[in-house]
């Protein structure tokens, strides 16, 4: 059993916690706000976050950075990508003087805006290589409210550094919460990005009225976009069709906890993106993802029609409706299915 430190009390960070400290592991969760972390130590509970659920009483909660990585020998990041690199800003100097150095995890998904860096590559960036073991993404069809009620649940862990993985894959399996291993970080990285951009879509087609076919239709060829784009970039193609590609897009496309998918059952009814942000309280990362993805497939010359069809509703003038996007993605010239550069 170790010290873990969670770094980010929303949904996921707090559902995290408290498979460790089921687990036995002695664990902190940091987070922002006094008023969430007081209501963590003294009710046990995380309402806004995760209503409804009992957390152990042996987790304990802070405002201290400090405090919450002092001696941790795991450290999981667990905010909003568009936070992250701040939180390892201000992460480093903390990590300079512990007797251990800590495998540092993260299991937030998007990509950097400005930059387009996958999280691993921001971490690498600016935590200083001398003071952690290695990074692990921990990624897969895994919604928060299901994990907090211990539902069966099967994750990924990816790290270059295999052992430091398994390390990992150790601190959270148990009976409900199932964890492989994986040596392909940015395969499993970009799946777990690139999919919420698929869940806004299938939101949106949900919230129009489309049916099943038009869903299964939206899922079998976002994960094509997904692929060709995570190829490009270098990701093993048969990490798409494992739990953080093809699992984490069937269970956002098709389930009402999904963030993203309820953003996209807003953007049908008509909301601008600002307003769908404004409206949801929790991380919607897929919107800011479109965006990245739209640029790198045009850097990449790849076709992500989708992608490009959303990023034009969601950050062009072009007053393009969903019905209007559909019928150009469908009346497009015929195509041969698959082979991945198609
Ligand atoms: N929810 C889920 O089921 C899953 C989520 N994820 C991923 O995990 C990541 C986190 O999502 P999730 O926990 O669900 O998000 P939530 O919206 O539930 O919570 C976000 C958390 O991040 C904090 N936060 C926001 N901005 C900052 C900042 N600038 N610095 C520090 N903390 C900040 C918020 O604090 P405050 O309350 O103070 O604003 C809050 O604690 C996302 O990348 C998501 O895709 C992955 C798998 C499952
Ligand atoms: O990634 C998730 C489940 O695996 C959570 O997705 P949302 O952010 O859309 O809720």
């Amino acid at each position: 059993m170790m010290k873990i430190a969670v770094i980010g009390s929303g949904s996921w960070g707090t559902a995290l916690a408290k498979v460790l400290s089921e687990n036995k592991h002695d664990t902190v969760l940091w987070g922002r706000k006094q008023t969430i972390i007081d209501e963590i130590n003294q009710t046990h509970t995380n309402e806004k976050y995760l209503p409804n659920v009992s957390l152990p009483k042996k987790i304990k909660a802070t405002t201290s950075l400090s405090e919450a990585v002092s001696k941790a020998a795991m450290i999981i990041l667990v905010v909003p990508t568009n936070a992250m690199r701040q939180m390892a800003q201000e992460l480093n100097p903390l990590l300079e003087d512990q007797a251990q150095a800590p495998v540092i995890v993260h299991a937030s998904k998007g990509l950097e805006m400005n930059t387009q860096l996958r999280i691993s590559e921001v971490l690498t960036e600016v935590l200083n290589k001398d003071n952690y073991q290695d990074i692990v993404v921990l990624s897969g069809p895994s919604h928060a409210e299901e994990v907090a009620r211990q539902d069966v649940t099967t994750l990924t862990a990816a790290s270059e550094n295999l052992e430091v993985a398994q390390v990992v894959q150790q601190a959270f399996m148990n009976r409900y919460f199932r964890v492989y291993t994986n040596t392909d970080v940015i395969g499993v990285e970009l799946g777990g990005a690139l999919k919420n951009i698929i869940a806004v879509g299938a939101g949106i087609i949900s919230g129009l009225g489309y049916g099943d076919n038009a869903k299964a239709a939206l899922i079998t060829r976002g994960l094509a976009e997904i692929s060709r784009l995570g190829t490009a970039r270098g990701a093993d193609p048969l990490t798409f069709i494992g739990l953080s590609g093809v699992g984490d897009l069937i269970v956002t496309c098709t389930s009402p906890h999904s963030r993203n998918f309820q953003a996209g059952t807003l953007i049908a009814k008509g909301y601008s993106r600002a307003e769908v942000s404004e409206k949801m309280f929790m991380v919607v990362e897929g919107i800011l993802t479109v965006k990245v993805a739209y640029e790198l497939a045009k850097e990449y010359g790849i076709d992500m029609p989708i992608t490009e069809m959303l990023y034009l509703a969601l950050y062009t003038d072009k007053k393009i409706s969903v019905e209007d996007a559909i019928e150009s993605l469908m009346l497009r010239e015929g195509k041969q299915e698959e082979s991945l550069d198609k």
